[in-house]
């Protein structure tokens, strides 16, 4: 693809928005700043007309200023990181607000100490990679600060159930090779409470000279103005995209019928539960408490289904 669309057209890949106004940068590494306009076609219906992660075709303005355009033309997204919007915040009386586009993987980031290594959290992530259908990339930060093979073992349950996992330490660098080779040619989403480390491992892949700004970092955690998501490239090949956090995202679409279904390794021993619309709580004769106690399931990771159950709605 050379980048080029209709007489002076470009394609590009929004890598940041604010206030509307986006930079598409093209096939060219050229950064482009961007309006919408009413003629601006979409080929995703209702939802937000442009995120971060989109590609879009950019047709140049006149001016003095080199690099202005507008964008004429969304395309179809593959896939989306959405939150729940407040709606009496929002004019557009959308329900939705999609945050980043396009992804191809979710990174959860969390902590192997200080804070410590929060399961229960990682489960809620898991889960929502599961309902988003987004492949995940479990990443734990600061191994500096714990036993390696103590980690491992915990990190046992993930790995058996085929989730990728990937210890590192921004601070020492340990594992930050074979991160970057598994962020490697792919658009990835970080997630992970704050504290974690996330701004530390960011700044460390994207490079030294390019250090993630306040905008970023979520500086202003607690306040909900931080929403963009912003996308920058990994040496190498690749880009990640930090977005806020969890709480964040739209789970409106998981509920205590479906939540069974976005943890993988219920499903074989599900089907020897009593009842065909078990949800493995209170039922007798239910395959996946008998696997829980067999040890086919991990506890850990049951008690986080229970957990995550009952604050669903009934
Ligand atoms: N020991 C150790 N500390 C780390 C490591 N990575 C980050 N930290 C420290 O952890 C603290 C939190 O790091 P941040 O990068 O600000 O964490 P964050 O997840 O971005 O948090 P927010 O900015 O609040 O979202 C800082 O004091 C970092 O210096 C690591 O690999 N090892
Ligand atoms: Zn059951």
């Amino acid at each position: 693809m050379n980048g080029r669309h209709g007489d002076t057209d470009v394609t590009g890949i929004v890598h940041e928005a604010r206030g509307g106004m986006y930079v598409v940068r093209d096939a060219c590494d050229r950064d482009w700043l961007c309006r919408t306009f009413r003629g601006t076609r979409t080929e995703n219906g209702d939802e937000t007309l442009v995120a971060v992660g989109d590609r879009v075709v950019v047709r140049p303005t006149d001016g003095d200023a080199q690099e202005e355009g507008v964008i004429v033309q969304v395309r179809e997204r593959s896939s989306t990181l959405e939150r729940k919007r407040d709606r009496r915040r929002n004019r557009s009386g959308e329900v939705t607000q999609v945050i980043a586009s396009n992804i191809d993987q979710l990174v959860i980031v969390a902590s192997a100490g200080e804070p410590p290594l929060n399961r229960r959290l990682i489960d809620r992530y898991l889960v929502f990679s599961e309902y988003a259908g987004l492949p995940a990339l479990i990443v734990v930060n600061k191994v500096d600060l714990v036993e390696e093979g103590d980690l491992e073992k915990e990190l046992e349950p993930y790995a058996r159930n085929g989730y990728r996992t990937c210890i590192v330490s921004a601070e020492s660098g340990a594992g930050m090779d074979q991160l970057r080779s598994l962020l490697s040619g792919k658009i990835s989403a970080f997630s992970g409470h704050s504290g974690v480390g996330k701004s530390t491992l960011i700044n460390r892949l994207i490079g030294e000279d390019r250090l993630v700004t306040a905008e970023l970092s979520g500086n202003s955690r607690g306040v909900h103005t931080t929403t963009n998501a912003v996308m920058l490239a990994v040496p190498g090949d690749g880009y990640v995209i930090d977005t806020p956090g969890i709480r964040e995202f739209n789970l409106s679409g998981i509920t205590r019928e479906n939540l069974r279904f976005w943890f993988p390794e219920f499903l074989e021993p599900m089907r020897e539960c009593a009842y065909s619309s078990c949800t493995h709580t209170v039922e007798p004769r239910c395959g996946v408490r008998q696997a829980v106690e067999d040890g086919r399931v991990d506890a850990g990771r049951y008690e986080s289904y229970c957990a995550i159950f009952e604050t669903l709605e009934e």
